[in-house]
């Protein structure tokens, strides 16, 4: 960050004197980034007694502004709050812009202060340069670093009240996302406000780094254990190793020509990717690392996996359980944190899982949590409707399009969706004739209603899910193989029930959405459940908890002899009755993932979203179905 001069009445008030009335420069009275923006507005034309005008877009406008910065607000949300809390107490009211000026979002207290602040400090008004003049805000806009403004230093004198500090907010691929800018009435100096200004920007900038889709982030530092406050030198990578973003200041560490060389890993660094996401996954905290140019660094995780939390019993005060997925399994949470991150970056999702495993509630959950959230969910069962409906139904039709369809037409769900999600569920199921069409659609997102000749165009996002094993479609014809690049931006790939680590803590959060919430279970009956394969998943487990609770007493606990007669399992997985379809859908993510990893189990378990336990497993499994195949052939 560079030195700004302390801010103080005298040398503001000197340094108008010396530009406005003798035309001199004064850079030793003030920040180079004022004298500046002061050069630009008397170029411009500007006089500094004309009137400022604070107008707030429309509703509409203001929509597509925050729709645009989503991901910024949503990054921002934790941080600005901090400083809200932080700078409230000294007067001061916290702003956030978008990359042209235009406030996205006001937090502190901001009802006791003078009017024209109130009048500034509203979510739409355009606080660029060309709009209000120098400001703290506007300088950083332009200089892209922090900058301070003091009250004489603002070009016009309407808003000479005003001490501001304000530093841009950079997106992981260098680009002005937008400026954090605190504002207060008080005359008096305040050196630490800069620097907090700049910390929750930097906060804002890790945060849009953790949204990445990056399989690794690493923190760059000088010491094997990076201090709290130490600058962050950010770098993130794809999984195979490709560079995906480099924070701002680790682009000025690294430099702009080294960077424009590299796109991968090696190219930054002596070694090989592999080896160091293999190292990590094996648990190292830091380690070393040469950067191209000879500087020997350490790299730590930037985003370390958080550590389960320990699992309490939900009481019958508890959160609806339809609202939770995932009750202390971190598999799963990890799958559907980034689920979640993958939506916000656009990609489509496609969710994998048994029957009854829960794909319907992910897809309502993570559209809930989405940027799409406030728009619409629009659901089609591609494998429940009759073949001949499908198209009309996904498509929509005009009046007259065929014989039955309705007056005036009908818009499908595509159309539909519009500002919200489509979850395509058993995508598997959907006819070939019509999958170029759907593929057309996700390609230019413009739809055409059968029987008409005119497109509309759609903004959603897709969610598709399946128990099918699609690639294995894709290899036998029934799937267009461009379809399924276009579904599965990120596959999410739900355990079944019998190897979830969570199974107690979802069966205590399902019992207290049953009858009146109060049911106890008897330790016999939780081990019952425990020891059960599930093969019909979450929805069997519903089940079996609602016919017991229908046997019982009201005020019994429910004992084994309350339950439906469960058949016993099933000794080989193939005679379950998902198992073939499944276990070729597992066999092949199995074997891609361990083809990915050069055989690292670890690893391959992570990219598979399973334990390591359950891979091995696996493993073992198959290594004896092949041997008694062997045998019997
Ligand atoms: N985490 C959960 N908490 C509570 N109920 C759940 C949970 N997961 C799934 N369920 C319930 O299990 C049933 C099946 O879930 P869902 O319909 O989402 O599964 P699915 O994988 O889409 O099934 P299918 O493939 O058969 O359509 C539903 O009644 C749902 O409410």
């Amino acid at each position: 960050m560079n030195a700004t001069p302390i801010p103080s009445l005298e040398s503001a008030v000197a340094a108008r004197r010396a530009y406005f009335e003798h035309g001199l420069s004064p850079s030793d009275l003030i920040d180079d980034a004022i004298f500046r923006s002061w050069t630009r507005c008397t170029a411009a034309d500007r006089r500094e007694r004309e009137a400022v005008e604070f107008q707030p877009v429309g509703h509409a406008q203001l929509r597509q502004l925050r729709d645009r910065s989503n991901d910024l607000l949503r990054a921002a949300r934790e941080p600005l709050e901090r400083l809200a809390r932080a700078v409230s107490g000294a007067g001061y009211a916290v702003l956030m812009t978008d990359h042209r000026g235009y406030a996205l979002s006001v937090a502190g207290a901001i009802d006791q202060r003078p009017h024209p602040m109130r009048l500034a400090f509203r979510p739409g008004v355009d606080l660029s340069e060309y709009a209000i003049g120098t400001s703290a805000m506007s300088c950083a806009l332009t200089e892209r670093r922090p900058v301070r403004v003091f009250g004489p230093e603002h070009f016009f004198s309407a808003i000479r009240g005003f001490h501001c500090a304000a530093a841009p907010i950079i997106a992981p691929d260098g680009t002005l996302a937008g400026v954090i800018d605190i504002t207060r009435d008080s005359p008096l100096a305040d050196p630490g406000a800069l620097a907090l200004v700049h910390q929750s920007a930097q906060a804002i900038e890790r945060e849009l780094f953790r949204a990445l889709p990056a399989a690794l982030t690493l923190a760059l530092g000088w010491h094997p254990a990076p201090t709290v406050g130490e600058l962050t030198l950010l770098v993130a990578f794809g999984a195979e190793g490709e560079l995906l973003a480099v924070n701002e200041p680790a682009r000025r560490f690294i430099g702009a020509d080294a960077l424009s060389a590299a796109s991968r890993f090696e190219d930054l660094v002596d070694g090989r990717f592999g080896d160091c996401a293999a190292a990590f996954l094996r648990g190292a905290e830091a380690l070393p690392l040469r950067l191209r140019s000879g500087l020997q660094l350490y790299a730590t995780l930037a985003d370390p996996p958080a550590r389960p939390t320990p699992v309490t019993r939900p009481t019958s005060h508890a959160a609806p359980v339809t609202g939770s997925l995932e009750f202390g399994d971190p598999a799963i949470s990890v799958r559907l944190d980034a689920g979640c991150r993958a939506l916000a970056n656009g990609l489509p999702l496609l969710v994998l899982g048994e029957t009854g495993s829960g794909k319907e509630m992910v897809a309502q959950t993570l559209h809930a949590r989405s940027r799409y959230g406030d728009g619409p969910l629009v659901a089609l069962n591609c494998a429940a409707i009759p073949e001949t409906l499908i198209e009309s139904e996904l498509f929509g039709h005009v009046e007259g399009a065929y014989t039955g369809a309705r007056r005036g037409g009908m818009p499908g769900k595509i159309e539909q969706a519009d500002g919200g999600t489509l979850f395509l569920d058993e995508i598997g199921d959907m006819p070939l004739h019509l999958q170029a069409r759907l593929l057309r659609v996700l390609e230019t997102r413009e739809v055409s209603r059968l029987g008409s000749v005119t497109n509309r165009k759609v903004d959603c996002q897709l969610i598709c899910a399946t128990h099918q094993d699609i690639p294995r479609a894709v290899r036998e014809g029934r799937f267009r193989a461009d379809l399924y690049y276009r579904i599965n931006g990120f596959s999410l790939r739900l355990p079944p029930l019998r190897e979830r680590s969570d199974l107690r803590a979802l069966i205590h959060a399902l019992l207290t959405g049953i009858g009146n919430g109060s049911r106890q279970l008897s330790s016999d009956s939780m081990q019952l459940l425990l020891s059960h394969p599930w093969f019909g998943n979450t929805r069997e487990l519903k089940h079996a908890l609602c016919y017991a609770d229908a046997m019982a007493d009201p005020d019994d606990a429910l004992l084994p002899a309350h339950f439906p007669e469960f058949s016993a399992p099933d000794a080989l997985p193939g005679c379950s009755p998902m198992g073939g379809l499944l276990l070729t859908l597992e066999e092949d993510a199995i074997t891609r993932s361990l083809q990915a990893t050069n055989g690292d189990v670890r690893m391959a378990a992570k990219m598979l979203g399973i334990s390591r336990a359950t891979l091995y497993r696996r493993l073992r499994k198959r290594a004896t179905t092949e041997a008694v195949s062997r045998s019997v052939q």
